[in-house]
């Protein structure tokens, strides 16, 4: 009898070494220092760490927004070093839905232009057909389509921006402090709105964010130190926030100095 093995977990993003430098007057910042990190398909992790230990540069070398000074990344197979600027603009816009503290919609456009934007920047407007509905429905957006941003509530806008960011539906998606302009019971249902989207379809996610009441809805929580990955762990090793919480400071607290 013939075995067959399962396929073998493929990584949307692998980063290898990367380091990124800035330069401010004669003093140089190593924001980021020699990370290395493999996301799998379907995964959503939590990348975690104080003020300046350098979560935002990853995530932007991720996002391509950045390009780092020395390490690959490869990202849905595609090799980032590669590509020129304008083709790494291209690659952004297919593969990687971005998603803000500040929402970051377009006040003039409503709810569902500021939703269609990035299909008909690319290109892209025979798609919406079929996309649109589906997402407004799924995103809970329905009634909501046709009113601006200063009409939507906080938590209301923060899901255009993420309905925005599913509609390319991109590899990957990554999210800075999403939850950070949100008052707690709307932040943690923007939470769990994420969790629901990795688990029901696969997305792989990634997020920045101080708070454990964030990450413990992740399946990886990534900590970052003074540039570098200090750390990992899984949020089902903890019954709460609370517990994470406690377990994140002990881990930052007995972090050697770099
Ligand atoms: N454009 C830049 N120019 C100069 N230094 C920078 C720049 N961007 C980041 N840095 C520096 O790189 C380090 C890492 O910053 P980064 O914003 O990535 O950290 P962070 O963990 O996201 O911080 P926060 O949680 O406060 O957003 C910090 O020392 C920061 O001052």
């Amino acid at each position: 009898m013939s075995t067959v093995s399962p396929p073998a977990a493929t990584a949307v993003v692998s980063a290898e070494h990367l380091t990124k430098r800035f330069h401010q007057g004669d003093s140089v910042v190593e924001a980021i220092k020699d990370v290395s990190l493999k996301i799998e398909d379907g995964e959503f992790v939590a990348l975690m760490g104080a003020s300046g230990s350098g979560k935002s540069t990853f995530l932007h070398v991720m996002a391509g927004l950045t390009r780092p000074d020395e390490g690959t990344l490869t990202i849905a197979d595609t090799d980032l070093s590669r590509l020129s600027d304008s083709r790494l603009t291209h690659f952004r816009r297919r593969k990687i839905g971005l998603v803000f503290q500040a929402f970051n919609l377009i006040p003039t456009l409503t709810a569902e232009e500021n939703i269609t934007l990035p299909l008909l920047t690319d290109g892209r407007s025979e798609q919406i057909e079929d996309r649109l509905e589906p997402l407004l429905d799924r995103l809970g957006l329905m009634a909501r389509r046709h009113h601006r941003p200063d009409a939507l509530s906080g938590g209301e806008q923060q899901r255009v921006a993420i309905a925005r960011s599913l509609i390319t539906q991109p590899a990957l998606i990554l999210a800075d402090e999403p939850t950070g302009s949100l008052d707690s019971v709307n932040g943690q249902n923007i939470c769990r709105l994420l969790r629901e989207l990795s688990e029901e379809q696969r997305r792989t996610i990634v997020v920045v964010t101080h708070e454990p009441s964030v990450a413990v809805w992740a399946s990886r929580i990534v900590v970052m130190k003074d540039g570098r990955i200090l750390t990992e762990f899984r949020a089902s090793d903890f019954q709460d926030a609370q517990s994470l919480a406690i377990h994140y400071q002990n881990v930052i607290k007995s972090a050697i100095p770099a």
